[in-house]
């Protein structure tokens, strides 16, 4: 039975941010994910954990000024400092919380300009290196254009070749269910094929980006295929609530308190 975390950058935004986690905890998730958690410190973002009993799942590396457009520093030849930094910034932060997995991201760049590959690839391999003493996989996601104008990594074959290239135990795909139907459907397949691989899991509907309940995608059939698959990992549930965030939980009910 998939485990599902709950992203507190996108659900339960009825509440600020450190009460999300209580407001998730109550709906009966027992792992959250989210984008940053940078705003706050580590001691606040332990303790709504340690007292929901809650367990982090993900979340991501400092991506530079996101409101500004910034979507993290890997392909970005120029902004290596940057990136080290940032590995850095997120330590206190990973070693508080206890998550197992953080998600580099690459930035905005050309998947098809050297410097910008050689870069990517040097990037990931120190983070690795950096993290690997601690435990925690570092996860790789490519993202959709539509979405996230001119992000370095946009396809998933490009994601699964760097990644058995590099051939480092701790770096893996973060499969994000939603984008792998935009960029190139087949999912199903590509989960199978790449399960080997996969370090996270994200879902969310198809083209709205909402509960996992409608639109293209059949995800009672997708949940059973991550079972079938042996995939013991946490499912992010990555997607805007059309309404009350609790008024969209029914796909969830059968799954609330889920642990192991
Ligand atoms: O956009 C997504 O799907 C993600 O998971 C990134 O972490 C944030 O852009
Ligand atoms: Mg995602």
């Amino acid at each position: 039975m998939p485990r599902f975390a709950a992203n507190l950058s996108l659900m339960f935004n009825e509440n600020a941010f450190l009460d999300r986690f209580d407001a998730a905890a109550a709906a009966g998730f027992t792992a959250v994910e989210f984008l940053f958690p940078y705003d706050h410190s580590p001691e606040d973002i332990a303790e709504r954990l340690r007292r929901n009993n809650l367990v982090q799942a993900l979340f991501n590396l400092p991506p530079g000024d996101w409101a500004a457009g910034e979507k993290g520093f890997a392909a970005r030849p120029d902004k290596f400092e940057e990136l080290q930094q940032s590995l850095r910034i997120a330590l206190p932060y990973a070693l508080a919380t206890g998550v197992k997995r953080v998600h580099l991201m690459a930035g905005i760049a050309d998947r098809n300009d050297v410097a910008a590959v050689v870069a990517f690839r040097r990037s990931l391999a120190v983070a690795a290196h950096f993290f690997a003493p601690h435990g925690i996989d570092v996860v790789i996601e490519p993202l959709n254009k539509r979405d996230v104008a001119g992000y370095f990594l946009d396809d998933f074959e490009f994601a699964r070749d760097l990644i058995r290239e590099l051939d480092v135990p701790n770096v893996k795909l973060q499969f994000d269910v939603y984008h792998c139907q935009i960029l190139h459907g087949d999912v199903a397949m590509r989960l199978r094929e790449m399960m080997p691989i996969v370090g996270h899991i994200q879902i969310a509907s198809v083209p709205s980006r909402n509960e996992p309940d409608s639109e293209e995608l059949n995800y009672p059939f997708l949940f059973e295929e991550f079972d079938r698959l042996g995939y013991a990992g946490f499912v992010g549930a990555e997607y805007r609530p059309r309404g009350a965030t609790v008024d969209g939980l029914g796909w969830f009910a059968p799954y609330a308190g889920t642990r192991t």
